[in-house]
């Protein structure tokens, strides 16, 4: 099957099941699929599980191939993944880190891994940050390099932890746009979102993550109704449409100031 099936995921930490059995449904190429859900409830273990940086039960594989039995080399071809934080104390500047991700595809001679780097931070609007270390960089500008490290292979399968968290609203949006675009070409992109605004916005579907399983799925309008918001989060929500018809979360209740 083309796309990305992810079935029976498990995880644990000592004793303590994370994940238990969860399972998505087939992702094709060309949707954003956006993973929501409280905070702790297993996004970021997922989208790790599914790249095969998190020891884990189940199978996950993409276009058939199981990516646990394939060699880390040809993984890193076909999987981006942009953590949500770039590890701190990095000495390098930026596009030394973006040739670095795409050497972990395979070797590549310097000018033009140098010229793949650069086309990728021109494209993301970020070339003037080429030469600046990553470790004197604001938050939202290393989400940006993180981005591009993610996607410089290229790859069919991109993951993505909260890759607008730091981001500005004009940058949130680029970068959203980047997404679909990618998508667009025939890559699988999932990303993990908070802004369920944003999530309405962009999504082709949501999966929403509960208590280590998956609680819900479906497009914008199915998965952002009040019922599934109280359910999950237990907060008391309004779902309305704007004029332009896009889908609209308003949280209610004793915390949240009337609108
Ligand atoms: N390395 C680890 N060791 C022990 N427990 C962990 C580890 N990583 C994650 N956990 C636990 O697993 C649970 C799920 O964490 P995870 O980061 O996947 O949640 P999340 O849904 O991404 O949360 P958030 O929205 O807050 O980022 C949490 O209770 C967390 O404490």
């Amino acid at each position: 099957m083309r796309g990305l099936l992810a079935r029976g995921i498990h995880v644990r930490f000592g004793t303590r099941h994370v994940l238990e059995g969860l399972d998505l449904p087939p992702l094709a190429p060309g949707e954003v699929t956006v993973l929501a859900g409280p905070n702790a409830a297993g996004k970021s273990t997922l989208l790790r599980a599914i790249a095969q940086l998190q020891p884990h039960r189940g199978e996950v594989t993409l276009d058939g191939e199981n990516l646990a039995r394939m060699a880390a080399q040809a993984r890193a071809r076909l999987v981006g993944f942009m953590p949500q934080t770039l590890p701190a104390g990095s000495s390098l500047v930026a596009l030394e880190s973006v040739i670095a991700a795409l050497r972990a595809g395979g070797a590549m001679p310097a000018a033009q891994a140098d010229a793949t780097a650069m086309a990728v931070m021109e494209k993301l609007g970020i070339a003037a940050l080429a030469l600046e270390p990553l470790s004197a960089m604001s938050g939202g500008q290393r989400q940006m390099v993180s981005l591009a490290q993610a996607i410089v292979r290229d790859p069919r399968l991109l993951l993505l932890d909260e890759p607008t968290s730091a981001l500005d609203m004009a940058r949130q949006v680029r970068l959203l746009s980047e997404l679909r675009r990618l998508a667009g070409e025939g890559r699988i992109v999932v990303a993990v979102l908070h802004d369920l605004a944003l999530a309405a916005q962009w999504a082709d579907r949501i999966v929403l993550l509960h208590d280590g399983r998956t609680h819900a799925v479906g497009t914008p309008e199915e998965v952002l109704t009040p019922a599934l918001l109280a359910e999950v989060y237990g907060v008391t929500a309004r779902v309305e449409r704007c004029s332009r018809g896009r889908i609209m979360v308003l949280i209610d209740g004793e915390h949240a100031p009337a609108c």
